[in-house]
């Protein structure tokens, strides 16, 4: 398939997808199994271009969620396509047609220089090298991680870390790019160069953006629209105006804080 056909239709598609986890409680010899539903069912479709940012409580099935996006987990029920494929059969083919970030792990060599631990990358997606030189001097110069690329990426700070992760995810130049928490822990000037940098992305050169973040921040000046997922299921799907709608005399931060209050919201 080109890349036009796959762009033309929807980058997610996930209908009804849940994943369970066996978990062993209890104490030796009295342990039992019991089955845990981290996602019970989830409904999302991504059309090329959104940038959709994901909410919810700790523990309403965020990750778990990027996770079967992005191969990591098979669902255990639903149908999901992303970039036209079956993540968990399609992993490889899908790891070329999309850039990943887990903000809370890096997928550098901790030990390398950032510029040695890219050039591997370059490798992995097998970018060609002319290709990946043209992409590779526009990326480092857009988040500015010119004086670091010397640096083993051990010794960088956290918001240098997620800006090499960043680079590291787009040098293949996905078509979608899924992020889970890119912000967290970065100081407000590290938010506003990333929160810029993926505006600019999307604007410019239309990139898919799926995001998890507790930040509304991220949500007010990146996303037009907002999926809140509490326990297992979507809470809402709409528009950031829908959201202040729910209750206009609140800000955004209240609406949020009821809907994952009573979970209840459901539209
Ligand atoms: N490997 C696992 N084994 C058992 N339970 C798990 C596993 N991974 C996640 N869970 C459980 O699944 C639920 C959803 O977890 P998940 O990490 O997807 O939530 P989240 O919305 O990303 O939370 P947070 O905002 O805290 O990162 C939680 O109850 C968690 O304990």
């Amino acid at each position: 398939m080109t890349t036009e056909e796959h762009t033309a239709r929807a980058m997610v598609e996930a209908v009804g997808i849940g994943r369970d986890f066996t978990v062993a409680e209890g104490r030796f010899p009295r342990r039992v199994k019991r089955v845990v539903p981290a996602v019970r069912s989830i409904d999302l479709t991504v059309r090329p271009g959104e940038i959709v940012a994901c909410l919810g409580p700790n523990g309403a099935g965020k990750s778990s969620t990027m996770k079967m996006l992005t191969g990591i987990l098979s669902p255990t029920r639903g149908s999901l396509r992303v970039a036209g494929l079956e993540p968990s059969r399609r992993r490889t083919t899908l790891a070329r047609r999309i850039g990943v970030v887990f903000g809370q792990r890096t997928g550098l060599w901790w030990d390398l220089p950032l510029r040695d631990s890219l050039e591997l990358t370059r490798h992995l997606y097998r970018v060609p090298a002319a290709e990946h030189a043209h992409r590779y001097a526009e990326l480092t110069e857009l988040l500015e991680l010119g004086p670091f690329l010397s640096t083993p990426v051990r010794q960088l700070s956290l918001g240098q870390r997620m800006r090499g992760d960043l680079t590291a995810a787009l040098l293949h130049n996905p078509r979608l790019l899924v992020l889970d928490e890119p912000t967290i822990g970065l100081d407000v000037v590290s938010k506003a160069t990333i929160r810029s940098f993926l505006a600019r992305l999307n604007r410019e050169e239309g990139t898919t953006i799926l995001l998890t973040t507790h930040d509304l921040g991220d949500v007010e000046r990146l996303c037009e629209r907002v999926v809140v997922i509490d326990r297992g299921s979507v809470a809402f799907d709409g528009g950031l105006d829908g959201l202040r709608a729910r209750d206009p005399g609140s800000d955004i931060e209240t609406v949020v804080a009821g809907l994952y209050r009573d979970g209840a919201a459901r539209p």
